[in-house]
């Protein structure tokens, strides 16, 4: 049994307590929201815990991530930890673990991934940072992490950054699969040879070379909604597609799949595109193809 602040309790970070406390760890949890929370604050959290003590951090990337890093330089104690478990920038992580090693307080990174199933199925774990700390940590991914072989649910990436920087990989891929689905869907519907739909993306869960967790999640949705009518087609991200496309500019890694699934997140945001219709007037302008006017 080991004891663990957790910063956030979130869709993700209230579901990890969960699974970690059923486990049998002790978790010392820390939110705004006052109806879930174990602690008043930072300070009440850090004292509640035995030194070294070891926090994990799931609250949103960027700016709230760095300032509880920030809040926990100044908290915590030589021989302590920090984990940041949310989708951060992998460079963001230097910047975390240097201030923290300053005072000699450890730093890993660790990309989650499961969602809201995670409670049950466990999270995927991909992390980084120095093995030393990485073994300290180990019960708590191992509590984390699905049932099964360490290696098929559980990663040690590489030095500090490495584990948001796999994360960030499987979330470009993650576009990738989720808009191929999304195309094949969309043909199957607009064609009309295939009867019902639903019932073909079903059949194709056991056997098939696309069967997969997305799949299946597809599946479900249509059971749901079988034509997804209920939904807008509106996407939004949360920054790690952009991240990927920036490392394949700068590594001059051909990623044509997930750039241009990110691309058709953006395109579903727009009503009115002011490229498309730049198109239908150069059409117009060069050979004279009929355009449509806004309210005509
Ligand atoms: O692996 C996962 O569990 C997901 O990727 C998870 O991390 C989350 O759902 C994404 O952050 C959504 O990302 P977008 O908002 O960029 O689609």
């Amino acid at each position: 049994m080991v004891q663990l602040g957790l910063i956030g309790l979130g869709k993700m970070g209230f579901n990890m307590r969960e699974r970690l406390r059923a486990a049998g760890h002790e978790v010392v949890g820390y939110d705004r929201n006052p109806d879930v929370t174990d602690t008043t604050s930072l300070e009440d959290l850090v004292s509640k815990l035995d030194a070294p003590r070891i926090v994990w951090i799931m609250v949103p990337a960027g700016e709230p991530t760095r300032q509880t890093v920030t809040e926990l330089s100044n908290l915590l104690a030589e021989g302590d930890m920090v984990i940041d478990g949310g989708n951060s920038k992998y460079t963001d992580d230097k910047l975390n673990a240097d201030l923290l090693a300053a005072k000699n307080i450890g730093y890993l990174d660790c990309g989650v991934s499961g969602g809201v199933w995670g409670k049950d199925n466990g999270y995927g774990l991909m992390v980084g940072g120095a093995a030393a700390d990485v073994e300290k940590a180990m019960p708590i991914f191992d509590a984390l992490r699905p049932e099964g072989p360490r290696e098929e649910g559980f990663s040690h990436a590489g030095d500090v950054g490495a584990g948001h920087y796999a994360k960030m990989i499987h979330n470009g891929i993650e576009y990738g699969m989720m808009q191929a689905f999304a195309e094949g869907f969309e043909l199957l519907e607009a064609a009309k040879v295939v009867k019902d739909v639903p019932a073909v993306i079903k059949g194709w869960q056991r056997g098939t070379v696309v069967r997969s967790w997305l799949l299946d999640l597809l599946v479900r949705a249509l059971d749901e909604d079988p034509e997804l009518d209920d939904l807008e087609g509106y996407v939004e991200d949360s920054g790690e597609g952009r991240w990927t496309l920036e490392e394949a500019i700068n590594n001059a890694v051909p990623a044509p799949v997930i750039s241009a699934a990110l691309f058709a997140r953006f395109a579903s945001r727009q009503e009115h595109s002011a490229a498309m219709r730049a198109v239908a007037a150069l059409r117009n302008q060069f050979g004279g193809h009929a355009v449509k006017k806004v309210g005509g």
